[in-house]
């Protein structure tokens, strides 16, 4: 292979080996570990003390892409005497369920369907049962992460699972941001918006949450189920107006009367019973900077480095490439430079008529791929974008990478990104270059991790 080849190769190596150091940094198995400290009559999580009585229970319950992982950790950390207290249920995605000891967890929903299902209703009629039949000598404690709003259905009585299925698909094609998914399904839930908190009846609920959504608003991770906030069914029903009218989609007329019935009545805000406690145990920030470490230590000087990133993700892309490019000419010769920074992007996705298939940081690096296509002399390069959770749109892949080999490969195939990136279909350009990132579910969730960096010899 010559050097200027062999070079890129490494590059693609070294952005693979500093993402993954991201993500390791946010391993749920290991944080939830770490925040769990046991003594004869008491234990503490995340610096929250609980001292228990003999006949003390701990119910450990939750949903989201990292529940196995945060599940097993906890098992891992208070030992036997402990375990012995335990009963647990957590729902999950199918591919993430594994036998624990205690802690069940429940496959709510199929691999890459992010929508409530049957059986995610019914694991989440269990957690509400379990945590009713807890007294205040007991402690509580729940396991949130990304993920858990499709994870933890219990539709509002009136309102069906197919009319939740119809309004999630809504606001998802149209682009709705998280905020406004979410107060939706606050608005439509018995379990969301603190309905988890209010059912519990123990003296002390913990909640630990790994954070997959900008600023870690408690109340919009996993839409809150332990946050007791009062729904906005005048805001659920504008939102959801708005992106029907977009999207030319009907809303289920339950719906409808539901969130109209809703705002006629003065919704009044009940107390919980149980003192409730949160963490946030794992965010975006936390797995950035150890992305950035790893960069370092690689020899990467760093441009720039920014978490909790929002916007387009066509646009996204484009900026990263442009800074990719921006950071060549700066950089001395021989030396290397990277750009990482985190978030979530969204896709407004184009009408199309055939079946479209990709994800968010798909279409960032597709996006990506024009502009570094279209430029004039390269060094060699990488730039990847990955969910953190291995989980990019409903697809198998994390997302995508692309360097010097893979637009040649583009140029070789003749294949035209610009053409895929119109009609949102990121999935099939990339998996024929071989340039999807795949993991399987890496049991953590904390948005998405961009990786750009540059360098080295000049390329004739
Ligand atoms: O609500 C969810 O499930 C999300 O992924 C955001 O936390």
């Amino acid at each position: 292979m010559p050097a200027a080849q062999r070079h890129a190769h490494d590059l693609r190596d070294d952005a693979l080996t500093i993402w993954r150091s991201g993500v390791e940094a946010v391993d749920s198995e290991r944080l939830v570990a770490r925040s769990i400290r046991t003594w004869k009559n008491g234990l503490s999580i995340n610096g929250t003390a609980w001292s228990a009585r003999p006949h003390s229970r701990i119910c450990v319950v939750g949903a989201g892409k990292a529940g196995a992982g945060m599940a097993a950790g906890l098992e891992a950390a208070v030992g036997p005497e402990w375990l012995s207290r335990i009963t647990g249920w957590v729902n999950v995605p199918e591919d993430c369920v594994r036998p624990l000891q205690k802690i069940h967890l429940h496959g709510a929903r199929p691999a890459g369907l992010n929508e409530p299902t049957a059986a995610g209703v019914t694991g989440t009629a269990r957690i509400l049962e379990l945590v009713s039949e807890l007294d205040p000598d007991d402690l509580c404690i729940v396991l949130i992460s990304g993920g858990g709003s499709a994870l933890l259905p219990a539709p509002l009585a009136g309102i069906t699972l197919e009319d939740k299925q119809q309004v999630t698909r809504c606001l998802m094609r149209g682009g709705a941001t998280i905020e406004e998914l979410n107060g939706v399904r606050r608005a439509l839930s018995q379990v969301k918006g603190g309905g988890l908190l209010r059912a519990c009846r123990a003296g002390l609920l913990v909640t630990l949450i790994f954070s997959d959504v900008i600023g870690d608003p408690l109340e919009t991770i996993a839409s809150g189920p332990t946050i007791n906030l009062p729904p906005d069914p005048k805001a659920a029903l504008a939102t959801l107006q708005r992106f029907a009218a977009v999207g030319g989609e009907a809303i289920p007329s339950r719906v409808i009367k539901a969130l109209e019935q809703m705002s006629q009545q003065q919704v009044k805000s009940t107390a919980p019973i149980c003192r409730a406690v949160q963490h946030v145990i794992g965010n975006n920030r936390v797995a950035v900077e150890a992305a950035a470490r790893s960069a370092q230590r690689l020899g990467y000087s760093l441009l720039e480095l920014k978490w909790d990133q929002p916007g387009e993700a066509a646009n996204a892309g484009r900026l990263l490439a442009a800074q990719l490019m921006r950071l060549q000419e700066q950089l001395a010769v021989g030396a290397k430079g990277c750009v990482i920074s985190g978030g979530e992007t969204t896709v407004q996705l184009a009408r199309t008529n055939g079946p479209q298939k990709g994800g968010r940081n798909q279409e960032l690096v597709l996006a990506a791929a024009v502009e570094m296509l279209a430029a004039e002399q390269l060094q060699p390069f990488a730039l990847l974008s990955g969910g953190t959770d291995g989980e990019d749109g409903p697809t198998d892949a994390a997302g995508a990478v692309i360097d010097l080999d893979v637009l040649q490969r583009i140029k070789q195939a003749q294949l035209d990104p610009q053409q895929f990136l119109s009609v949102n279909n990121s999935y099939p350009f990339f998996e024929q270059l071989d340039a999807l990132i795949k993991t399987g579910p890496t049991h953590t969730n904390v948005m998405d991790l961009r990786v750009g960096l540059i360098g080295g010899e000049a390329v004739p």
